[in-house]
């Protein structure tokens, strides 16, 4: 023992090997400060730190970001869904979001979210995880700023986050979202670059539709095999994609078609205005960030196209011929402008180009006043696959609409008004406003053969001044069909032929 301590270096040299080492390691920072750029020497501290923070730690964490592949992210919803579900007065949470989107009903009670940056825990199996929403700034300003979730978890649990935990989450927000009792309506922020939805509570339905019977029996089994066929659409190679297109004068139920098909599959409906989309690549970014089981809705096409608008609008084929010219001048400004529009070409390719095949479930339906004035792109065998008519006023239909207006099925009214309706050009939309106008059957049904006895005699005096106008027009169409074909044959040396929408 006493040989023992004689080998221990005494203490006056484990002290001046100290203060050589630390006087050592001093001169070394001291050049290493010098001779290193600050920057340089933060970055390697950084990846020292997170080295031995990976090696040592025993946290994992996982990151959700709200789009993957430039789509939107399944696994990001999933959570978005499950998670509030998790937000109970036991949770350890510091801050919850709560709001309620039915404009139908202020009572009802708000809906919890996750505010950016709350906390969430949650316990799968025994185990720990603890969530997070963040944020982050886009890089571009007219992009919203990017969500993700952060999912904080023992690195043991790795495994078992990928194989059950986050199966768990995809299979409990399927059942919620395939529960739901409330449909979204939803429209795109372009300020915001994102969808904004509210409750969508439209109490059309089929039964309520006045349309001609064979062709409701024929749209409800079509949209019945469609939402059946999932093996189908996949042997065959084909995206799992539906396209309507609903033509018809205004106030025949286009739209109320619409909210029909909604509430019949219990889809949610993405209700897009073309004309603020900037470009093709925000469509693309629009339209890749709408959800399976959903209606994309895109109303008045013909009106997309700067032409169709004014023709529209002018009843002067000379004027028209004018904006017309005027609008294919901005079309060669836009072509060669940052901001070129939305083309045709650009949508087509979402309705049976490669992007078609994002998403699954969809339904694409375009409705518009003026099936001719359509780009015959679009009109063409594949891209819209039912072309359906809404036409004007039947005698059946206006025994349906008597039917969900009134509740009456038959009246000694009925003959005369039928006969009436044959006689004249009257929408469904022309009907039912003059059905809701009292409950009295015998009152409402004469303050309708009064209007469409007043229609009937006005259209007669109409007929002759119509004719004539008729003729003039005609005249004026074909000046322009000849000039149209001369500025053809001008433009074909300057222009490809892509069509733009605005
Ligand atoms: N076929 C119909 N069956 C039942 N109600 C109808 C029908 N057509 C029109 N209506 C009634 O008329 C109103 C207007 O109809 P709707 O908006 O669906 O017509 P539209 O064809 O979409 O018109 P637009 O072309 O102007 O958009 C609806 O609220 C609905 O009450």
């Amino acid at each position: 023992m006493a040989s023992l301590l004689k080998e221990l270096p005494s203490m006056t040299t484990i002290l001046s090997v100290y203060a050589s080492i630390s006087g050592l390691s001093m001169l070394i920072r001291t050049i290493l400060n010098e001779m290193i750029p600050r920057g340089m020497r933060e970055y390697i501290a950084t990846k020292f730190s997170d080295f031995f923070a990976a090696y040592f730690s025993s946290d994992f964490t996982f990151i959700i970001e709200d789009r993957w592949q430039a789509v939107e992210n399944e696994t990001f919803r999933a959570v978005e869904v499950y998670l509030p579900t998790k937000v109970g007065p036991s949770t350890r949470t510091k801050s919850l979001l709560l709001g309620t989107n039915d404009t139908n009903n202020i009572t009802a009670p708000p809906k919890p979210g996750i505010p950016i940056d709350a906390k969430v825990v949650d316990f799968f199996q025994g185990m720990h995880f603890e969530w997070s929403l963040c944020e982050k700034e886009a890089k571009k300003y007219y992009h919203r700023h990017k969500r993700y979730f952060q999912l904080k978890c023992k690195k043991n649990y790795r495994e078992q986050v990928m194989q059950s935990y986050l199966p768990h989450i995809s299979n409990t927000a399927a059942s919620i979202l395939n529960k739901r009792e409330t449909l979204n309506i939803y429209t795109y922020d372009i300020e915001d670059s994102m969808w904004e939805s509210t409750v969508f509570k439209h109490p059309a339905t089929f039964e309520t539709l006045a349309m001609d019977p064979d062709l409701k029996k024929f749209i409800i089994e079509d949209l019945d095999l469609f939402v059946q066929r999932k093996g189908y659409f996949q042997r065959v190679g084909r995206a799992w994609k539906r396209g309507y297109l609903l033509y018809g004068p205004p106030g025949t139920g286009k739209s109320t078609l619409v909210a029909a098909i909604a509430n019949y599959l219990s889809f949610n409906v993405y209700d897009l205005q073309l004309q603020g989309v900037r470009n093709d690549a925000q469509l693309r970014r629009i339209l890749t960030s709408t959800t399976n089981r959903s209606i994309l809705l895109i109303e008045d096409i013909d009106c997309s196209t700067k032409s169709s608008r004014s023709r529209n609008q002018n009843k002067n084929p000379k004027e028209d011929r004018k904006e017309e010219e005027e609008e294919e001048e901005d079309q060669l400004e836009n072509k060669i402008s940052f901001d070129p529009g939305v083309t045709l070409s650009g949508l087509l390719n979402f309705i049976d180009g490669l992007w078609s095949s994002c998403g699954d479930e969809r339904i694409i339906i375009f409705t518009t006043n003026y099936k001719e004035k359509l780009d015959p792109a679009l009109l063409r065998p594949g891209r819209m696959d039912v072309h359906i008519y809404m036409g004007h006023c039947t005698p059946a239909a206006f025994k349906k609409l008597a039917f969900t207006y009134l509740g009456i099925k038959d009246h000694v009214l009925f003959k005369c008004i039928e006969e009436l309706i044959q006689s004249t050009v009257t929408t469904p939309a022309e009907v039912a406003q003059q059905l809701m106008k009292c409950d009295k059957p015998q009152v409402a049904l004469q303050n309708l053969i009064e209007f469409i006895s007043s229609k009937e005699t006005e259209m007669v005096g109409k007929d002759g001044a119509k004719k004539h106008e008729e003729e003039v027009i005609k005249e004026e169409v074909i000046k322009c069909r000849i000039e149209d074909m001369k500025q053809d044959v001008r433009q074909s040396k300057i222009l490809t032929t892509s069509v733009y929408l605005t």
